[in-house]
């Protein structure tokens, strides 16, 4: 088995990127929608001067963002992804996507209509992030969903070429179980925070059984 790309998401202080860039990463997550994690656009300016993050994309979380308040985010930081983590319509994806020139990823609640809306929004979004629904609230929940779906997902984004994430609370101790369902991505925030930080054990877990899944599968 290859690799999942991992995000590590919800980022909220200069200590925790200081741990989350010198992960295995592909994409460290910021959250600028109302959230126990929102970071402001500055903060995070004066932290990416003090960490390593060449090799790592950034991902900025957006919940209905008006294109104003995204463009904020965007003329301060070296935004690689936008991912748009609420209720925006394909039309409001597309938008964002032409206006910012950057790749932007829907998150989609697990429900029993998520297949169709990837349907739906392929033709906006350039990947997916599928994540658990939980009433009144948009993400971040640590709650996993139903992953008996998350093989009807992977083949729905290889048909219509997306790349694709499952999130939800996933932790280092469910870890090896999603991966034995085999998702190009995964995407974590509360599974590796203790006390709202980010947790360096967490941390090395996870990432000693992403490693231990990927060899042994090999
Ligand atoms: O992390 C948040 O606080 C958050 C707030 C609003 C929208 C999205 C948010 N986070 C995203 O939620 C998923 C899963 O998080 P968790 O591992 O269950 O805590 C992830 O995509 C985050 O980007």
């Amino acid at each position: 088995m290859s690799k999942p790309l991992i995000k590590l998401c919800g980022n909220q202080s200069l200590e925790d990127l200081k741990l989350t860039s010198k992960s295995d990463a592909d994409y460290l997550g910021l959250i600028f929608a109302e959230s126990k994690r929102i970071v402001e656009a500055l903060d995070v300016k004066e932290w990416l001067k003090e960490v390593e993050t060449e090799d790592k994309q950034l991902v900025a979380v957006f919940v209905n963002a008006r294109l104003d308040e995204i463009e904020q985010v965007m003329n301060e930081l070296p935004i690689d992804v936008i991912q748009c983590h609420g209720s925006e319509t394909v039309k409001e994806i597309a938008e964002i996507k032409h206006h910012f020139k950057r790749e932007v990823w829907k998150a989609l609640p697990h429900y029993e209509g998520t297949l169709s809306d990837m349907k739906l929004y392929a033709e906006a979004a350039d990947g997916f992030v599928i994540d658990s629904k939980v009433k009144d609230a948009f993400g971040g929940t640590g709650r996993t969903f139903d992953w008996s779906k998350v093989p009807c997902y992977i083949q729905a984004a290889e048909e219509i070429n997306k790349t694709l994430f499952i999130a939800g609370g996933l932790t280092p101790d469910n870890i090896e179980q999603l991966l034995g369902l085999h998702p190009p991505g995964i995407d974590i925030s509360s599974g590796i925070e203790q006390n709202g930080k980010k947790d360096e054990a967490l941390l090395t877990r996870l990432e000693e059984r992403v490693n231990h899944h990927v060899s042994v599968s090999r």
